[in-house]
């Protein structure tokens, strides 16, 4: 099944039909023509109040999942960037929840490579306890973070409201390593291996985890821009059959192609809620450099932002993840500054900016 909005909502053949009316068409035809166009113009209105979505924005400054200082100020950049007011712009209802307040737990022990267990085991709770009350205030969360292990708790307070979830995640990384594969001891580089039910004999006892259950089927999820994987991450994708697509099928099939067979695979048996976690290494460090763990040859800024717009066309965006922007990591204010502004441009696109232009419905050119 393809999903499109267009098709989907009956606007494509008949609002355009009858721009060109054929001298041919008898008048019960031209009727049921007329007939047509006026549900066509129905929907195509609703199909945009269906483009303005209530949003609840979660600051997640967490830089604990990893080692390098400066991506707990991911979402203040964003935020400094106006994405509230570029949002309210485009239409929607934003409530900023502000940031949550992380601290590190004491007698926080290393279990063996694994750093800070405690605290991010507890980090995680409490952006799961705040992702479920904006799911169940009926918003589209969008976390910013903050490093990737956030998508642990994020996803696991977005699934405890919609337990149909389905996941799209756009990374470099698989970040599919289990503590036990890690060859960093990183959370970071984890988090979906606490997810998988598929997984879960081969997670240990981890200190300040007790609360997480498995949520999520190897079939749920779906990988995009891979290029950097474990010897581990690559084992565990094989054998559990999970949908993948590198950077070689990018390259292989066009960004197109790839996202037609994503939401596909996903939504074959039915229209359920994504959980889109987005993060910023997805991209080419020419674009977006200010990172802890850049990987070159990434998507091109064309292809991420596509990626945003068909999660957007399919109405189905429940829930986002924007992480790993570090600007501290930019050698320059341009390199921050373009991270920053590509991180703003996938939500924006998740949210129906269209580079095709856009007018509001009772737009009327001005008189001479
Ligand atoms: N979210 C990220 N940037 N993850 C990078 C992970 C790198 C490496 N695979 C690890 O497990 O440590
Ligand atoms: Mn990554
Ligand atoms: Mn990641």
């Amino acid at each position: 099944m393809q999903v499109n909005l267009a098709a989907d909502h009956g606007i494509s053949e008949n609002a355009y039909a009858t721009v060109s009316p054929t001298a041919t068409r008898s008048s019960s035809s031209r009727i049921m023509l007329v007939k047509k166009t006026f549900t066509g113009i129905r929907r195509a209105l609703t199909i945009q109040s269906r483009f303005y979505h209530p949003i609840g924005i979660v600051g997640a400054p967490f830089a604990r999942g990893q080692r390098k200082d400066g991506v707990e100020k991911g979402p203040d950049y964003i935020r400094r960037a106006r994405l509230v007011a570029k949002l309210g712009a485009q239409g929607h209802q934003v409530k900023d929840y502000g940031d949550l307040k992380f601290e590190d737990v004491p007698n926080d022990e290393p279990l063996g490579r694994v750093k800070m267990p405690k605290t991010v085991g507890s980090a995680n709770k409490q952006l799961a306890d705040a992702v479920k009350t904006v799911k169940k205030n009926g918003q589209t969360c969008v976390v910013l973070g903050g490093d990737h292990s956030l998508a642990i708790g994020s996803i696991y307070g977005h699934a405890a409201a919609r337990p149909d979830l389905c996941v799209v995640w756009v990374d470099a990384h698989a970040d599919i390593n289990t503590p036990l594969t890690s060859p960093t001891g990183n959370f970071h580089g984890q988090p979906v291996s606490y997810l998988l039910r598929e997984l879960h004999s081969k997670i240990p006892v981890i200190p300040g985890f007790s609360w997480i259950k498995p949520c999520l089927s190897a079939q749920d999820i779906v990988y995009i821009g891979l290029r950097d994987l474990d010897p581990g991450e690559h084992y565990i994708i094989k054998h559990l059959g999970i949908k993948a697509f590198s950077m070689t099928e990018v390259d292989r099939l066009g960004i197109g192609r790839v996202m037609e067979e994503a939401c596909d695979h996903l939504l074959s048996k039915g229209k359920r809620p994504i959980h889109l976690s987005y993060d910023i290494d997805a991209i080419d460090p020419s674009v977006s450099p200010a990172t802890g763990t850049p990987v070159k040859g990434g998507l091109t800024y064309r292809e991420s932002v596509y990626v945003a717009e068909e999660i957007c066309r399919t109405g189905l965006l429940s829930a986002l993840d924007v992480v790993e922007v570090n600007p501290d990591r930019g050698k320059t204010e341009e390199e921050v500054s373009s991270t920053v502004s590509a991180a703003v441009d996938v939500v924006l696109s998740c949210f129906g900016q269209l580079r095709e232009g856009f007018h509001p419905s009772n737009y009327q050119l001005p008189e001479p």
